[in-house]
Order: C-alpha cells, then sequence, then structure tokens
C-alpha cells in the first residue's frame, strides 16, 4: 500500500507504539473528527518512522512505549481547526483544553499552527506510557471531566504517564519548562525530550507533547488517513 511523498504507516515500521490517534475521534478539542481523518493511523516520512523505532527499542528496556497522539496531518484539518476557532461560540467540553485562553486567540498565541509542520510529515504529537502502571482508565464522553490543567485523577483518562496536563492542553501549564508542575512530572517530561532529542527530534517549548525533526519536513500535503490494509 503505497502513499506519497514517502510517507509510511509507523505500524509497518514499527507496530509496539501505541496509536491513540484523537483527531481521527470526538475524543479532541474540536470535538469530533477532523477532515482528512479516515483513520486513527499514524502516518510518518520513513526516516522519521525509522528514528521513532530506535526511541521505542530504547524505551522498551524500561519497560516504556511511545504513544502517538498526531503524526502526518492533512492540510485541510488544519483549515477545519481554523474554521472551528471562528464558529462563534464555545462548548464546556471544548474549554477544559483551552480553560484560561478563548479559542480565538490559539492561533496567534502559536498553539495552533494553520499550516502546520504536521502536513509536512516532520512534526509529531507524543507522550510515554508506563507499561507496568494500570493504564485501564478510559475516556466516557457522557463524563464531566476536569479541565486539562487538573490533577490526572480529575482529568480525562489517557493511558500514559502523568506529564502535569492533558494532551493539547493549551496553557502556560502545558509549557514544556512549565515551573508550577511536580518534579515527577517533570522528570517525565525530561525523560521524553532527553529520549527524543538523541534522535535528533527538537521539542515545542509550548507543548511537551509536539516535536519535530529538523530537515524531515518539504512540502505539506493533503492527502487523507486511510485505513492500513494488512
Ligand atoms: C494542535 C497541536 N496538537 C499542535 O500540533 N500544534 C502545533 C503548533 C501545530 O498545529 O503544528
Ligand atoms: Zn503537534
Amino acid at each position: 500500500q503505497s502513499l506519497p511523498g514517502g510517507f509510511v504507516y509507523l505500524h509497518d515500521i514499527e507496530p509496539s507504539i501505541i496509536q491513540d490517534i484523537r483527531y481521527a475521534t470526538s475524543n479532541n478539542f474540536v470535538g469530533r473528527p477532523l477532515a482528512g481523518y479516515g483513520a486513527g493511523e499514524c502516518v510518518v516520512k520513513r526516516e522519521v518512522g525509522l528514528r521513532l523505532k530506535a526511541v521505542q527499542q530504547e524505551q522498551a528496556a524500561q519497560n516504556l512505549s511511545l504513544k502517538m497522539f498526531d503524526c502526518y496531518r492533512p492540510a485541510r484539518a488544519s483549515l477545519d481547526m481554523v474554521r472551528w476557532s471562528q464558529n462563534g461560540h464555545e462548548t464546556a467540553a471544548e474549554r477544559r483544553y483551552n480553560p484560561k485562553i478563548p479559542k480565538t486567540e490559539l492561533f496567534r498565541l502559536g498553539y495552533i499552527a494553520s499550516r502546520s509542520q504536521h502536513s509536512t510529515g516532520a512534526a509529531l504529537d507524543l507522550t510515554l506510557v508506563d507499561l507496568n502502571a494500570d493504564n485501564s482508565g478510559k475516556y466516557d464522553p457522557s463524563k464531566t471531566y476536569a479541565d486539562c490543567t487538573a490533577p490526572v485523577e480529575a482529568r480525562l483518562p489517557e493511558g500514559s504517564v502523568d506529564m502535569g496536563t492533558g494532551y493539547d492542553c493549551t496553557d502556560v501549564k502545558g509549557h514544556t519548562a512549565a515551573p508550577t508542575i511536580s518534579p515527577d512530572q517533570r522528570a517525565w517530561r525530561k525523560r521524553l525530550v532527553a529520549a527524543m532529542a538523541r534522535q535528533g527530534f527538537v521539542n515545542y517549548a509550548k507543548e511537551w507533547w509536539h516535536f519535530s525533526l529538523p530537515g524531515a519536513g518539504g512540502a505539506a500535503y493533503d492527502f487523507p488517513i486511510q485505513p492500513r490494509r494488512n
């Protein structure tokens, strides 16, 4: 199954990496699947995939795994995010992701890009999973969770280590060097940043979960993400 532009399915390179591609589901800040996400599959440039495999192999020795939240993002999905930010209303469920900042400000403040590096295949959103921990908590759309800056027990469950905020928490607490997190949370962030850096990935200071591989990008793509064939 060939993809355009040298993209591959991460599962075909390293199936042990956990994938929870949130923009293919309703469990994200928009509250519905985004345009172009026809399947919850992490699609990456081959070089990016090989480096993720190396990170995964190193972490597996400590009983940890990477968990991908977003990989290649079709350009139409970013335009969908722009339209969402301008739709004139904000729900309580949406504000769980941006409790202090109106959604109309998220682009200007750099939390979402209208032309994202994700569309070039050079950017990734991810976290770490402790394979020894109880990761059984599942997101329940009928539940009212606390916002993404709340203690982990009160936030929506993500089945991953406690990084101090949930994924896509557009808040100063989500900044990688935020001073308001606990020593354990800081240690997890440092661990992820260091592991990714050893394979050349660079973290984005405003989002502990967002990394890019300098030089891996190039043109932005808009092909939809489709189910992987076995
Ligand atoms: C929206 C968030 N997950 C993200 O990836 N932000 C960066 C800035 C982007 O949109 O490229
Ligand atoms: Zn990102």
